[in-house]
């Protein structure tokens, strides 16, 4: 099988440190082709990096859709842009074979955009990976399993505690530095922006959510509607948990609270997602720790693409998954605002709702860790 060719769209922040990597670790499968960003500045040094001529760089995406010889548009821009842009790709390449999109987390800045985005694979006949790399990491995947196994008996209740220190971060040369995060035009700030991965985590690894309710703490600054959103949840399985996002303070302690699962006969504990160790404590003094490869994700959900498109697997984490994940944070935000309490999903399940059109490359299932 020749390598599958990339358009890159959004030459920023997540590729230069994140999608690039993967692309590297992968170029057995994957060629970057063509990039666009509206800044030449930022694209002059990828071109040269990458040895790209100039036919191959664009300030403004559509032109490149236009080509023939792209499979894979990987789109990586401000928020507030996911839907549209991926929207206009879908449209470009409708129903064309081999052909696919990749989109950053979240998939949409609202609700709607959220709907509409989720309906993009069937309505265009294309295939669709979101980039939640939460749901593709080891260390989230192997707590699923022992959640699944019963390894700490019946999960009875978790907490799960972030702490950013956003008004720091602003200044560091890392992603709060980006306008966009510290102005942002889409629901929710950085509670959206992190906060969706930490959704995302709890629900791969608990599965749908029934209901929650959110206070928060109003604060003025840009980046975030709330100080700190404070959230009860309850699951369709029976289990309940407290999600904490705290964007506007610092942690000073360790061990950070992390995320710590109760059941049972034991607990688990993971004080970050860098930390490398999984921490699980049985009731009769047992404990063991499993190591695992922080910041795999990337490379996994690229893998994943690849597997999807070459036949070998389907895609795990589709735009209608995501929506859930979206859909989640906006309802905390909606229940922090009216103090009431939101029903989240309408279903316990995971399948897709466009099962009856059953095309493989679209449906969920569990990927094969590598
Ligand atoms: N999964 C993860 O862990 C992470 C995911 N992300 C996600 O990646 C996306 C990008 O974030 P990040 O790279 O940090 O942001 P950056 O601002 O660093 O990069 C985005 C780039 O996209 C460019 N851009 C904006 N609009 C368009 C357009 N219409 N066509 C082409 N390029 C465009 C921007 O140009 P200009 O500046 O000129 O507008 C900028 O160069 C976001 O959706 C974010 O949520 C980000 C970090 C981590
Ligand atoms: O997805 C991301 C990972 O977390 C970062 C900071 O917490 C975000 O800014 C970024 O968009």
């Amino acid at each position: 099988m020749d390598k599958l060719k990339v358009g890159i769209i959004g030459t920023g922040l997540a590729f230069e440190r994140l999608h690039y990597p993967a692309y590297q670790e992968l170029s057995d499968k994957y060629e970057i082709v063509a990039l666009c960003d509206p800044e030449p500045e930022n694209t002059r040094p990828w071109a040269e990096r990458l040895g790209l001529g100039v036919n191959n760089i664009y300030t403004d995406y559509r032109p490149m859709l236009w080509r023939g010889d792209i499979n894979v548009f990987d789109i990586m821009v401000p928020i507030e842009n996911n839907f549209r842009v991926t929207e206009d790709v879908a449209r470009a390449v409708a129903h064309q074979h081999g052909r696919a999109i990749i989109c950053e987390k979240p998939l949409a800045a609202n609700y709607e955009q959220a709907k509409a985005h989720a309906e993009l694979p069937r309505r265009y006949g294309v295939p669709i990976m979101i980039a939640e790399n939460y749901r593709y990491s080891e260390e989230i995947n192997i707590i699923r399993d022992m959640v699944r196994e019963k390894r700490i008996g019946e999960p009875v209740y978790f907490i799960n505690n972030r702490v950013i220190c956003f008004p720091e971060e602003m200044l560091k040369n890392d992603f709060a530095r980006t306008e966009w995060r510290q102005h942002p035009v889409f629901a929710g700030g950085v509670i959206m922006d992190s906060g969706v991965h930490d959704v995302a985590a709890m629900r791969h690894i608990f599965g749908a959510i029934d209901k929650l309710q959110a206070f928060g703490v109003p604060q003025h600054d840009d980046f975030a509607p709330y100080a700190v959103l404070n959230v009860n949840l309850r699951f369709h399985s029976g289990v309940t948990g407290q999600f904490s996002f705290y964007s506007a303070g610092k942690e000073m302690q360790r061990p950070l609270v992390g995320l710590r699962i109760f059941g049972t006969s034991g607990m688990i504990y993971l004080e970050e997602s860098d930390c490398g160790t999984i921490n699980v404590s049985y009731n009769d003094g047992r404990s063991e720790q499993v190591r695992y490869r922080p910041q795999r994700g990337y490379y996994n959900e690229l893998l994943n693409l690849y597997n999807a498109l070459t036949g070998r697997e389907i895609i795990s984490v589709t735009p209608e998954m995501e929506y859930g994940d979206v859909k989640t944070i906006l309802d905390m935000l909606r229940s922090a605002k009216n103090g009431s309490i939101v029903e989240v999903d309408s279903t316990s399940s995971y399948i897709p709702a466009y099962r009856p059109n059953y095309q493989p490359q679209f449906e969920y299932h569990p990927v094969t860790w590598h």
